[in-house]
């Protein structure tokens, strides 16, 4: 039997809602859930949950959808902290995260651009921002950091981590033997050195070097316009791209309802749903909890 942690994220956005909608509406078999949030939602996601859901109360506010606040941020923290204790102390095997605002939280002293970058501190390990989705599997070689420093970023450690962890979760999701797809840095992937030389100089040499290491096929860096396509028609399993908006572009426009962020690389799984806080449409009824279901159904049955 699975034991899920999950945090309510920012107590005014989609996180609540949906969580709950999930918890009291679908069926995850045996598993069982720790929800650490405001004490009202504790209290309802325990008793209506049958017995499956242990709340854990961080605040006495009851806030307010839509309308995200100071207090909102703390708690989406706190229960962060809490969550990740609670698999640290062999509680719970999982988290699930609620979306939470990164401004907000880096406001009231957070010091990390996501929640990748806490875990990753709590939990130790060298992450990896994965996305799962009903079409797309992908990773991402560098995530939260200004465009302008990808290059730099994209050392042999890094790519080549990146690329690793692109085989390992192919080989988790069941594909034997993964073929995966590496965008290059630059249009075309370089076009033969005429629109960048990163692939030539760099990427496609340690690609070369990772052939003789993983179980997976993969080819030289491919034009990341077209990575995705191929992808799509069923010519790979897992695409790399080289950062955040290169893969999380195509991968919201294809599979927003049914894509789930992973954590890969930490002690512990962590899974959020690829959404973030939506205030918009917070309390209105209208968002959709596809996401956050397929996170749930991942936390519980990803090993
Ligand atoms: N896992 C996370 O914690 C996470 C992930 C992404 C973004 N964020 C944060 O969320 C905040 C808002 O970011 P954003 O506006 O770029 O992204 P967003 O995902 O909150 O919203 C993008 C668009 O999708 C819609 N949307 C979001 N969730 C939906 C759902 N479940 N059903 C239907 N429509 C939905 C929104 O109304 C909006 O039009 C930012 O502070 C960002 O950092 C957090
Ligand atoms: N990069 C993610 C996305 O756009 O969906 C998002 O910001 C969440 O990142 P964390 O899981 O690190 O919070």
């Amino acid at each position: 039997m699975r034991r899920i942690a999950i945090t309510c994220g920012d107590p005014s956005g989609l996180g609540p809602e949906l969580i709950e909608a999930c918890l009291l509406e679908e069926s995850y078999g045996e598993a069982e859930f720790v929800v650490f949030g405001s004490r009202s939602w504790c209290e309802k996601l325990e008793s209506k949950g049958e017995g499956r859901v242990r709340g854990v109360a961080l605040s006495d506010i009851d806030f307010a959808p839509g309308k995200p606040t100071p207090d909102g941020a703390r708690l989406a923290i706190a229960a962060m902290e809490a969550a990740a204790k609670s698999c640290l102390d062999g509680e719970c095997d999982a988290v699930v995260t609620g979306p939470i605002s990164k401004a907000l939280c880096v406001e009231v002293g957070y010091p990390f651009p996501g929640q990748t970058e806490f875990f990753a501190d709590r939990w130790g390990g060298e992450p990896t921002m994965a996305f799962v989705g009903e079409h797309l599997k992908l990773c991402l070689a560098t995530w939260h950091i200004p465009l302008g420093a990808v290059p730099a970023a994209l050392d042999e450690r890094t790519f080549k981590h990146s690329v690793r962890s692109a085989a390992h979760l192919g080989q988790r999701l069941g594909y034997g033997r993964p073929r995966i797809l590496v965008c290059g840095l630059n249009p075309h992937a370089g076009e033969g050195g005429l629109l960048g030389t990163e692939e030539i100089d760099r990427l496609n040499p340690w690609l070369r070097e990772l052939r003789g290491e993983l179980e997976a096929t993969i080819e030289d860096c491919v034009p990341g316009d077209t990575a995705f396509g191929r992808a799509m028609k069923g010519q790979a399993d897992v695409v790399v791209a080289l950062y955040h908006d290169q893969g999380l572009a195509p991968f919201k426009a294809v599979d927003f309802d049914s894509g789930v962020n992973v954590t890969l690389g930490l002690k512990h799984l962590r899974v959020s749903p690829d959404h973030g806080t939506g205030f918009e449409i917070a309390g209105k009824g209208i968002a959709s909890k596809g996401s956050a279901h397929h996170a749930i159904q991942l936390a519980c049955r990803m090993k």
